[in-house]
C-alpha cells in the first residue's frame, strides 16, 4: 500500500520543521508555495482580474506571493486582508507586495477569487466578520481557487468551520491533509492539485492508490486465484451480488453456500446446499464472506458462529456486523465492512474524525475496518489507515455494499493481506462506479469490474 501520504496539521508542521532544520527558510518555502499556486491559477483561469484574500498567518503569506507573481504576469490583481500579518514570513511577503491592501469587509469582488485566508492553522470556526465577506466575494466571483485548503474547514477532520463555499480548484501544498479527502470538506475542493514545494512527508495515513493486481500466470489454477465462499441467508439476492462481484473481481472459484440454489446468476457459480462448516473445512477455501442478506435471526447467528470458528480468512458485512455488536477482539484479522449505521451498532459512538473512529474500531476488534460512505476509510489495528478518493454519489443505491464485500473477498482470497485486500476492493469499486456512470445500479458495477481490473494489471 503506497498511496499518497496524508498528513494532519501537526504532522505537516513537523515535516516543514524538518526541512527548515536543513537550512531552508520559511520565506523560501512560502515563495515556492506562492509559485505553485500562481502557476496553477494562471493555467486554470488565464488572464482574469483577480482578488487575493490574505489572512493573518502563513496561508496569507502565500497569498501576498501569489498576488505579486500574478501581477508580474500582467494580471490585474487586488489584495484584501482580514488584518495585519502575524508571522515574520507573512510580514516579509506583505512588504514585497507593492500594491494597496484593502480591508476585507467592503472590498469589491473580482472574477477570480483566490482564498488565502486560512490553511492548516485554522483553530476555530470563522468569525462572521470574515465568513460574511468571504461568502459574498465567492458568490460574486466566476472562479474560486483555495490555497492549501478552503478557508473554514477542519484540517484533520474535514468538518465545516465556515460558510462551505464550493471552489473550482484547490492547490494542496506539500502534502494532502485529511480535509482534502474527508467529507463534508472534500466536496468543496473542486479540482484538487497537489503543489510540490519540496517538503516530503511520510505518514501511516495514505490515499488509497490503484492496486497492482497481476494477471494469472502459467503457474496459476482456479484455486491459486482464490476460492471465495459466500454464505447465503434470508435474502439470497444480496449474497448472489457478492458472489458475482467476487467472480468478476478475480476469484478463481466462487461457492454460494445455502438453500437458495439455482436462483439466477451465472452458471459458473458453484452452489452447495451443505452445512457451512463442511464447506469451510476444505483447505482450498481462501475466504468466507458472511453477512450480505444473512438475516439476524437464530439461523443467521448460527451461520456466523460456524464461520467464526472455521479458522478461514473472513470478510464480515451487513447483518453479520449487527450480530457481532458487543463482541470484543476477533481472531484471525477479519475484514469488517460497516456503513455508518452498522459501525455505530457495532462500536457505539466513538469520538474524533472518521479516521480516528475507524482506527479505534480496528484496534478494539483486532480487525481491518472499512468504514464505508462518500469518504470510505480503511483502518488496521497497527495504525495503518487509508482514505478513498471521492467516489460517485451514484453508489448510494441498494446492493453496492454487497458488491464491495465480494470484491474485498476476492482480493483477500488471492492472498493480499487484509488491509491491502480492503484497499484494493475499495479502489476497484470506486473505479467501476466511475466507469458505470450516472444512474448505475449494483449489477452495473459488476459488469464494469473487468475493465477496472484491467486498469490494475
Ligand atoms: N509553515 C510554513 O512554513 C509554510 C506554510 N505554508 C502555508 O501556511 C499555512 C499554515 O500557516 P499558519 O500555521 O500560519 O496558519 P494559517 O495561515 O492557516 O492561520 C493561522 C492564523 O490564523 C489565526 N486563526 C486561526 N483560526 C482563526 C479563526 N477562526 N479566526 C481568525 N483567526 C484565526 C491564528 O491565530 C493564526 O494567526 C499552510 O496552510 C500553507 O498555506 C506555506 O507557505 C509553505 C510554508
Ligand atoms: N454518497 C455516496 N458517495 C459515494 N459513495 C457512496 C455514497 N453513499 C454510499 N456510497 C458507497 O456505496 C456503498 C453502499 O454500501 P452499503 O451502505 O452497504 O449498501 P447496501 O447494503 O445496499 O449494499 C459503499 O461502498 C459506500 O461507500
Ligand atoms: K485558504
Amino acid at each position: 500500500m503506497n498511496g499518497r501520504p496524508i498528513l494532519t496539521a501537526a504532522e505537516t508542521r513537523a515535516a516543514e520543521a524538518a526541512v527548515f532544520a536543513t537550512g531552508v527558510t520559511v520565506e523560501q518555502a512560502m515563495e515556492a508555495a506562492g509559485g505553485v499556486v500562481a502557476e496553477a491559477a494562471w493555467r486554470h483561469a488565464g488572464r482574469v482580474p483577480t482578488l487575493v484574500l490574505c489572512g493573518p498567518g502563513n496561508n496569507g503569506g502565500d497569498g501576498y506571493v501569489i498576488a505579486r507573481l500574478l501581477k508580474a504576469r500582467g494580471l490585474k490583481v487586488r489584495v484584501a486582508a482580514s488584518g495585519e500579518p502575524k508571522t515574520d514570513a507573512a510580514r516579509a511577503m506583505r512588504a514585497r507586495w507593492d500594491g494597496p491592501v484593502e480591508p476585507l469587509a467592503d472590498v469589491a469582488p473580482a472574477p477570480l477569487l483566490i482564498d488565502a485566508l486560512f490553511g492548516t492553522g485554522l483553530a476555530r470556526p470563522l468569525d462572521p466578520a470574515i465568513a460574511a465577506p468571504l461568502e459574498r466575494l465567492a458568490k460574486a466571483a466566476r472562479l474560486r481557487i483555495a490555497v492549501d485548503l478552503p478557508s473554514g474547514v477542519g484540517t484533520d477532520d474535514g468538518a465545516l468551520l465556515g460558510p462551505g463555499i464550493a471552489y473550482e480548484m484547490t492547490v494542496a501544498l506539500a502534502v494532502l491533509k485529511p480535509a482534502h479527502r474527508l467529507q463534508p470538506a472534500a466536496a468543496l475542493m473542486g479540482r484538487l492539485v497537489l503543489g510540490d514545494i519540496d517538503i516530503p512527508g511520510a505518514s501511516k495515513l495514505v490515499e488509497i492508490a490503484r492496486p497492482h493486481l497481476p494477471a494469472p500466470g502459467p503457474a496459476d489454477h482456479k484455486y491459486t486465484r482464490g476460492h471465495v465462499v459466500v454464505a447465503e441467508g434470508a435474502m439470497p439476492g444480496a449474497a448472489l451480488l457478492s458472489a458475482m462481484a467476487a467472480q468478476r473481481g478475480g476469484a478463481g472459484y466462487v461457492t454460494l453456500a445455502g438453500r437458495a440454489t439455482g436462483q439466477g446468476g451465472p452458471a459458473a457459480i458453484v452452489r452447495r446446499d451443505a452445512p457451512l462448516g463442511e464447506i469451510l473445512a476444505d483447505d482450498r477455501v481462501g475466504v468466507a464472506l458472511v453477512g450480505p442478506g444473512l438475516g439476524r435471526d437464530a439461523a443467521a447467528r448460527a451461520l456466523l458462529d460456524v464461520a467464526l470458528a472455521a479458522g478461514r480468512p473472513l470478510v464480515l458485512d451487513a447483518d453479520a456486523l449487527v450480530l457481532l455488536a458487543g463482541s470484543g477482539a476477533l481472531s484471525g484479522m477479519p475484514i469488517l465492512t460497516p456503513h455508518e449505521g452498522e459501525f455505530t451498532k457495532l462500536f457505539g459512538e466513538l469520538p474524533g474524525s472518521r479516521i480516528d473512529r475507524a482506527r479505534a474500531a480496528a484496534e478494539r476488534s483486532r480487525a481491518v475496518v472499512v468504514l464505508k460512505g462518500p469518504d470510505t476509510v480503511v483502518a488496521a489495528p497497527d495504525g495503518r489507515a487509508a482514505i478513498a478518493a471521492p467516489a460517485p454519489g451514484w453508489l448510494a443505491t441498494a446492493g453496492t455494499g454487497d458488491v464491495l464485500a465480494g470484491l474485498i473477498a476476492a482480493n483477500r482470497a488471492r492472498g493480499l493481506d487484509p488491509f491491502d485486500a480492503a484497499c484494493a476492493g475499495v479502489w476497484l469499486h470506486g473505479y467501476a462506479a466511475r466507469l458505470a456512470g450516472a444512474g448505475l445500479i449494483a449489477d452495473d458495477l459488476i459488469a464494469h469490474l473487468p475493465r477496472a481490473l484491467e486498469a490494475c494489471l
